[in-house]
C-alpha cells in the first residue's frame, strides 16, 4: 500500500455533453461547468459536505459516488488513506444530460490517482467507464475537448480530438430531471440497418464537424439512434430540438436528455424558437479536462 505524503488534493473536474446526435456511447464533449471536489485525508472516518448541485438529494455516508469512485480506484492503485473529508462544490446540474455523474466518478478516480502519485491512464478511465457503462462521458472530463470512445471486448478505449474554436456551445436546461438508466431502458436492441448506416455517417461527420468545420454541424447533430426512442421521457426537449433545427441551428439532445445542446454558428441563438421552461446557458468548450491540486 502507498502511504499517503499529501494533505490531500483539490480537483476541479468538468461536465459534458454526450452523443452529439448518433454518436450514441461514442461522442462527448467537455464542457465549461465545473465541480470542484477537496479531499482532505484525515486520521480516521469518512466526512462528506455538499454544496450547490443536489445537495438536497445525494447521500453523505459511503454510498456518495465520489467516495465509491474514490475507494475503487485507491483499491486499484494500492492507496490506503486512514481518513476523508470530502468537501463537493457542484455546479453540475445532476440527472440533466451534462454528465454529472461521470464527473464525480472521475473526480473520484482523478483524486486517488493524484495522492497515490500515478498520472491518468488507461486503466483509471476503464475504472470510470465501468461505473458509467460508457465511456462518453466520463472521458471527456478527464481529457477535455472532444471524446471518441469505443469498446474492444471489455475493455473501454477513447481518444482526444481537438475541437474546432468556432464550435460554441449553448446548453438549455429545463428544471426536470431524467435519469440516464431510465432512459436507456426505453432503447430497443436492434435498429433498423438504413438507420444504422444514417448513424453512422452522421456521427464520422460530427468528428469533422466538430474539429475542422463546423459549418457541417447541422447535419452532423441528426440523430435516429436514441432520441426518438426516449422522446417519451421528454417531449419538451424533442419540440425544442425540431424547431431549433427548423431555425437552421444544429442542435440535439444532450447526453441522456433532457438538456438541449445547441451549437449555433455565431454562439447566438436566433430569435423564434420557444424556450420557456429552459434556462440558456452559454458554456464553453472544455478543453483541458480533470485538474488536481494540491490542498493548501
Ligand atoms: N457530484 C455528484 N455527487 C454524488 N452523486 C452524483 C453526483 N453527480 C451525479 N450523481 C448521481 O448520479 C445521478 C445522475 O446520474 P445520471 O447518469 O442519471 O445523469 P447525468 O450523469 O447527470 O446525465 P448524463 O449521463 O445523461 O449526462 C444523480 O441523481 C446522483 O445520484
Ligand atoms: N451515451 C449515454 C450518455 C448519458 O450518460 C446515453 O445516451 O445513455
Amino acid at each position: 500500500m502507498t502511504a499517503v505524503p499529501a494533505t490531500g488534493v483539490r480537483v476541479t473536474v468538468p461536465g459534458s455533453t454526450a452523443n452529439l446526435g448518433s454518436g450514441f456511447d461514442a461522442l462527448g464533449m467537455a464542457l465549461g461547468v465545473h465541480d470542484e471536489v477537496e479531499f482532505a485525508v484525515t486520521g480516521g472516518g469518512l466526512a462528506v459536505e455538499v454544496s450547490g448541485e443536489g445537495s438536497a438529494d445525494v447521500p453523505t455516508d459511503g454510498s456518495h459516488l465520489v467516495v465509491r469512485a474514490f475507494r475503487a480506484a485507491s483499491e486499484l492503485v494500492g492507496l490506503d488513506v486512514p481518513g476523508l473529508r470530502l468537501t463537493c462544490r457542484n455546479a453540475i446540474p445532476h440527472a440533466r444530460g451534462l454528465g454529472s455523474s461521470a464527473a464525480a466518478v472521475v473526480a473520484g478516480v482523478a483524486a486517488a490517482f493524484a495522492l497515490a502519485g500515478r498520472e491518468l491512464d488507461t486503466s483509471a478511465l476503464q475504472l470510470a467507464a465501468e461505473f458509467e457503462g460508457h465511456a462518453d462521458n466520463a472521458a471527456a472530463s478527464m481529457f477535455g475537448g472532444v471524446a471518441i470512445a469505443w469498446t474492444h471486448g471489455d475493455r473501454f478505449h477513447a481518444v482526444r480530438v481537438e475541437p474546432h474554436p468556432g464550435v460554441s456551445p449553448v446548453v438549455l436546461v429545463p428544471a426536470v430531471e431524467s435519469s440516464t438508466k431510465t432512459t436507456r431502458g426505453l432503447l430497443p436492441s436492434k435498429v433498423p440497418h438504413e438507420d444504422a448506416a444514417f448513424a453512422v455517417s452522421r456521427a464520422a461527420l460530427a468528428v469533422h464537424a466538430l474539429s475542422a468545420d463546423p459549418s457541417r454541424l447541422l447535419d452532423a447533430l441528426d440523430d435516429r439512434l436514441h432520441e426518438p426512442y426516449r422522446e417519451p421521457a421528454w417531449p419538451a426537449t424533442t419540440r425544442l430540438v425540431r424547431s431549433l433545427r427548423e431555425a437552421g441551428v444544429p442542435a440535439a439532445v444532450s447526453g441522456a436528455g433532457p438538456t438541449v445542446l445547441a451549437l449555433p454558428a455565431s454562439g447566438e441563438l436566433p430569435p423564434g424558437p420557444d424556450l420557456t421552461g429552459f434556462e440558456v446557458r452559454r458554456t464553453p468548450v472544455d478543453l483541458g479536462g480533470v485538474r488536481v491540486a494540491p490542498l493548501g
